[in-house]
């Protein structure tokens, strides 16, 4: 059973009772480029209080770096390492994980902050912003030579995708029955400031339809957004929250690593997520409208 906060008491007990709070981006702190009210005082209240905020991103359009810009563009405090995104979390499963060789190369669908992040990890990557692939030309395989050095293809967000990149992608995996697929993340949709767009997950669908195969999943809810941070960070599992739009994405990922959860609902999540006959069984700990709440917390005599 969920807690609903509401009282001042409420929300200062929770930031009493967690040292490290995990923030999601998108539907949290923001709508595209468009900031929630209270992100900014209620990020300061915390780190007044000595906690340590990590920020962790399915969107895998930016590298971290570019997140930085954003963030500071945004006037929102936040230091390169605390930043976490699925781009970075493949880029890490690629070399860490399935330690694919130097000499292999990534065929990509998604975008440069992608490309950036596997590139910071020595992979060669085709595909993605190329002009060549971004193009609305026929695709015909009379045209296409393969590439045998390509031995994964990852799929992100991609606002340019078109034939061309499924079609290659579909050849890279059909023709080498070793080529990994890999989707940064599955979200079905992406809360823009203007209102719900398709996200990743409707990016790499056709993908699994033509295929008949699911790709492994690097962004939350799968622990290998986790395992980066874990690899970076040292955090008490028993005092960190994760804070989340999306009961499938966020409030999951918290769940797989022990961690606590809180719900708000500026970005993906509804009322009747949580509520009524379809209610999900995905139940956080806590909810609460939005991030800005937790300005009842600001204690005023400071
Ligand atoms: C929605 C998601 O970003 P997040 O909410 O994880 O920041 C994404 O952009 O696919
Ligand atoms: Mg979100």
């Amino acid at each position: 059973m969920s807690v609903r906060l509401s009282t001042p008491q409420d929300y200062s007990r929770l930031v009493d009772k967690y040292d490290t709070w995990m923030f999601d981006c998108d539907g949290v702190l923001w709508h595209g480029d468009r900031i929630i009210d209270g992100v900014v005082e209620v990020l300061d209240l915390l780190r007044s209080k000595k906690k340590k905020v990590l920020f962790v991103t399915n969107n895998a359009t930016k590298s971290r770096k570019n997140y930085k810009g954003k963030f500071d563009k945004l006037g929102v405090q936040a230091h390169v390492d605390e930043i976490y995104g699925s781009a970075y979390a493949t880029a890490v499963y690629l070399s860490s994980v399935i330690k694919l060789p130097k000499t292999n190369k990534v065929y990509v669908i998604g975008m440069a902050g992608l490309e950036e992040e596997l590139q910071g990890e020595g992979i060669t990557v085709l595909g993605g912003s190329d002009p060549a692939d971004c193009t609305l030309e026929p695709f015909t395989l009379a045209n296409f030579t393969l590439d045998p050095a390509v031995a994964a293809v990852v799929c992100g967000l991609d606002t340019q995708m078109n034939y061309t990149k499924i079609s290659k992608a579909f050849q890279y995996l059909t023709r080498n029955s070793d080529c990994h697929f890999i989707a940064t993340n599955e979200d079905s949709t992406y809360p823009s400031a203007e209102g719900l767009l398709p996200g990743a997950g409707s990016i790499s669908a056709p993908l699994r339809y033509a295929l008949g195969r699911d790709p492994i999943c690097t962004g939350k809810p799968s622990s290998t957004m986790l395992d980066c941070i874990n690899a970076k960070v040292h955090y008490n599992p028993e005092r960190t929250i994760m804070v989340g739009d999306r009961l499938n994405t966020d409030i999951l990922f918290g769940q797989n690593g022990g961690l606590a959860t809180l719900l708000v609902l500026t970005g993906i999540a509804v009322e009747s997520d949580i509520t009524g006959p379809n209610a999900s069984p995905i139940v956080p700990n806590f909810i609460t409208s939005s991030i800005a709440d937790f300005r009842a917390a600001i204690d005023p005599q400071q």
